[in-house]
């Protein structure tokens, strides 16, 4: 997997998936996953947009679940051929909804896959609604746990608070987190 910075990254054609995946969560692999099967079929290279640190602990001091380093180890195993990397500062963060849209633009994307609470670009203004005007843009249903509730980094934040780490685990996915175990 090639990891780049915002705005480095051209290809002919592409698959993309974005967001923080703090976590890496089952609710992140199964859209990740359905990412890359598609770049698949299409032969096309499979793109993970992520942002470093998560947006939510930039703007609202959220714990980290997975360091940088773990979350793209987590994303290689997936396959994925690009992971783009933002440093998420203030000045990325003030920039508008276009200019992401022109970024993306580099990377002529076939297909871009995201969940329905997606959104973009400085104060959150960009959504699904807009993307859709550029790109064709899938939306992935959201993954449950077993009760039934949406898997989300939220979540499991809640559930450290708690210690409750069977549910951690299986909201994740997997028996480990590095970055809070340590
Ligand atoms: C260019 C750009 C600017 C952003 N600016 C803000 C912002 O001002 N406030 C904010 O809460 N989130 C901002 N975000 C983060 C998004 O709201 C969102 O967290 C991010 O696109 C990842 O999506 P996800 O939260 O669904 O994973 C920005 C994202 C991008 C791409
Ligand atoms: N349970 C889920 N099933 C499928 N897609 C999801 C799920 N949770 C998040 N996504 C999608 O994955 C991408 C990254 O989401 P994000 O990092 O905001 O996850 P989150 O778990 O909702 O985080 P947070 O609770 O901090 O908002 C977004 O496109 C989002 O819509």
């Amino acid at each position: 997997m090639r990891i780049v910075n915002d705005n480095e990254l051209s290809l002919p054609a592409s698959v993309v998936s974005i967001g923080a995946f703090d976590g890496l969560h089952k609710g992140h692999q199964t859209l990740i996953k359905q990412a890359v099967r598609r770049a698949d079929e299409l032969e096309v290279p499979s793109v993970v947009y992520t942002f470093d640190p998560p947006p939510r602990a930039y703007f609202q001091n959220q714990r980290v679940l997975t360091s940088i380093e773990e979350k793209l180890a987590l994303i290689e195993k997936l396959n994925v051929d690009y992971t783009i990397v933002a440093n998420f500062d203030q000045h990325y963060a003030s920039k508008p909804p276009a200019d992401f849209i022109t970024e993306l633009s580099q990377l002529n994307t076939r297909e871009i896959w995201v969940g329905s609470d997606f959104h973009f670009g400085k104060g959150k203004q960009g959504n699904i609604e807009l993307l859709s005007n550029y790109f064709t843009v899938n939306i992935h249903p959201f993954i449950t746990c077993e009760q039934g509730e949406k898997i989300s980094s939220t979540r499991i934040r809640e559930l450290l608070q708690n210690n409750d780490w069977l549910e951690v685990y299986q909201l994740l996915g997997r028996n480990n987190l590095k970055t809070i175990d340590i």
